[in-house]
């Protein structure tokens, strides 16, 4: 039995450039958010692992015997280095009873969980009998990387009980970070679980839910932006749903349709975060309005460009055509279809309420609808943290731990 709990939490993130064109190689910007997903891992009893997701609807429990048994059945090399494979995926969806060709919320946070748990326990040794509840301040399927969230935290606390990585906290501490090769580890087990998720993910996401801050990533190459001033983001849920999965699929179906329409594209788009790094890295901590035109106008470029590879929605198409009419700029971020859309408000141009009046009273009822929490500012830098191990034999009430980066309490497991 273990003995030690543990509460992890990954932030989400926001694109500013580059999202579908970091698939195929090219670069992209992403930024830490101050909306965070949290696990908690607690020692269980009765030689059973459970997971309790309450915001996909899933509570589930397996005997580690049964689990032993499936790992068994899956007869191909588990390995963080090679993408999980069509045959270990269908066996572990018999198990867990889900559909071949499901993609529902629920489904693929099961298949990920046991894909992950399979293939860290192989390699590592048995994961023992623990609780795990994870949740999230982060909408989920929104574009603002819910799914890598949850595979860092996942990747972090399978890792942790299995031993493969250590507990850094000392006594007395509140809170600690693994070393850089922990977290290396960290990140490329969470890519995995992003696979299952969403076939041929660029590894962007969980790049920010491990490392935190403000980055450029292009093919697997992670390095951290130089300066990067305080920009004001409104963020726009469409709350139209939709599944990075489909949208990334639709993508590479184009491109391989219209290669050489596509690609000078994703140059383009490529070029878009070279120059928005360059201007980033040229702007003063605290910029003045006349610093925004051009990174308004790459916005601008962008959103087209977004449009042009079919990742577009009318939603998105509002959201842009409102804020543009208060003078301001937006475009989709993450996978589009529907999800959030990023609004850069230079200082003193609009009031936030005004907008929100402007947002919620031009649109359809259900459809772009920013409610204050969803609506939040990008916190920059906000790096990964790990909160303080889980005193598992107190009430969870009196142990919740304080999230740093966004200097509040943070939330307890909802139910
Ligand atoms: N808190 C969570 N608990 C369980 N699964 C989650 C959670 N957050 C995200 N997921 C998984 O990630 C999927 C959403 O991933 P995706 O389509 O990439 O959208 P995004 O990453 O933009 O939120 C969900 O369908 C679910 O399987
Ligand atoms: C579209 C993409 O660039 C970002 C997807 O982000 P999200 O899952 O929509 O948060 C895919 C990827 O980089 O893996
Ligand atoms: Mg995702």
């Amino acid at each position: 039995m273990m003995e030690l709990g543990l509460l992890v939490s990954a932030p989400g993130k926001v694109i500013l450039h580059g999202e579908h064109a970091v698939v195929h190689g090219k670069a992209a910007l992403a930024v830490a958010l101050g909306l965070r997903t949290f696990l908690r891992l607690r020692p269980g009893d009765g030689e059973r692992l459970r997971v309790h997701l309450p915001g996909v609807s899933v509570r589930r429990e397996w005997g580690l015997a049964e689990l032993s048994a499936l790992r068994g059945r899956v007869t191909a090399d588990f390995d963080e280095s090679k993408s999980p494979s069509v045959e270990q995926l269908d066996v572990l969806k018999e198990f867990a009873g889900i559909a071949a060709d499901a993609s529902a919320p629920d489904s693929l946070a099961v298949l990920a969980f046991l894909y992950m748990c399979l293939a860290i326990s192989a390699k590592y040794g048995d994961v023992p009998s623990v609780d795990i509840t994870v949740w999230s301040e982060l909408p989920t399927g929104a574009g603002l990387g819910s799914s890598a969230a949850y595979a860092v935290c996942l990747a972090a606390a399978l890792l942790y009980a299995c031993r493969a990585i250590s507990c850094p906290l000392k006594d007395g501490e509140a809170t600690a970070r693994w070393t850089e090769d922990e977290m290396t580890l960290i990140n490329s087990w969470a890519f995995q679980g992003e696979r299952v998720i969403h076939g041929n993910p660029s590894g962007v996401d969980n790049a920010v839910g491990t490392w935190g801050g403000a980055l450029r990533y292009q093919s697997g190459k992670i390095t951290s932006l130089k300066r990067v001033p305080t920009l004001r983001i409104l963020l726009t849920n469409t709350k139209v749903p939709r599944s990075t999965k489909v949208l990334v699929a639709g993508v590479k179906e184009k491109i391989l349709k219209f290669p050489s329409i596509m690609n000078p594209v994703l140059d383009s788009i490529d070029a878009i975060s070279q120059e928005c790094q360059s201007v980033l890295e040229a702007m003063p901590t605290n910029p003045s309005p006349e610093y925004y035109p051009v990174l308004e106008e790459l916005f601008d470029i962008n959103q087209h460009h977004l449009n042009v590879i079919g990742v577009g929605h009318p939603s998105l198409d509002r959201l842009c055509r409102v804020t543009a009419s208060h003078g301001l700029h937006s475009k989709l971020t993450g996978a589009g279809g529907g999800g959030c859309g990023i609004t850069l408000l230079p200082p003193g141009q609009c009031s936030l309420l005004t907008l929100h009046k402007a947002v919620r009273v031009h649109s359809p009822p259900g459809c772009l609808i920013p409610v204050p929490q969803l609506t939040r500012w990008l916190l920059l830098p906000s790096s990964w943290q790990m909160p303080p191990r889980w005193p598992w034999k107190q009430p969870s009430e009196t142990c919740v731990p304080v999230d740093l980066n966004a200097g509040r309490p943070t939330s307890g497991p909802p139910g």
